[in-house]
């Protein structure tokens, strides 16, 4: 059975709602899920899939909530090599330039220590997507397709 791990950062719930909704459907897949809402890198497993959602707080900052974890990926060097991961951000186009800046931040720290993104990063604009869950779904049926050699290569 295939494992996904589902982490977010949020401030209002939004988020962690999108991870709930998300596990559920991949749960019905057949799928393993943990959900870690703020959690230090300490609990998280380094290889596997991951599924990085969270939104946009401040002036483009990550939510209090996530902030330890990206803290902790910048100081302690871990080595994320063997995670492949997809990213979700969570935003307001009302904000302009710093529109989905916390998931930007986030995956570019990821990839640094070497994990790989499968597929581009889902921007949703809460604006424009009164239930962010709904284009989640859609993105991650997709992202499960872009996945799908290395889920048959994991039995
Ligand atoms: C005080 C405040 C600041 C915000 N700043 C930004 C921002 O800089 N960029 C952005 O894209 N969205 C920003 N947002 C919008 C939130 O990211 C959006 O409402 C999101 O749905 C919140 O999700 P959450 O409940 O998971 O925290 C801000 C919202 C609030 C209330």
């Amino acid at each position: 059975m295939t494992s996904m791990t589902f982490i977010t950062g949020s401030t209002l719930g939004n988020s962690e709602y999108v991870a709930e909704h998300l596990s559920e459907k991949l749960t019905e897949m057949g799928f393993v899920t943990k959900i870690f809402h703020g959690p230090q890198l300490s609990e998280l497993n380094l290889s596997g899939l991951w599924c990085v959602i969270t939104s946009t707080h401040g002036a483009g900052d990550l939510p209090d909530n996530i902030k330890p974890l990206f803290k902790q990926i910048i100081e302690d060097q871990p080595d994320l090599s063997k995670i492949r991961f997809g990213s979700i951000g969570l935003g307001s186009s009302d904000y302009g330039d710093t529109f989905c800046k916390g998931i930007k931040k986030l995956d570019q720290q990821l990839i640094l220590k070497g994990a790989q993104r499968i597929g581009e990063i889902l921007k949703i604009d809460v604006i424009e997507h009164e239930n962010p869950e709904d284009p989640a779904e859609e993105w991650i049926k997709n992202w499960i397709n872009l996945n799908k050699n290395f889920l048959i290569s994991c039995g």
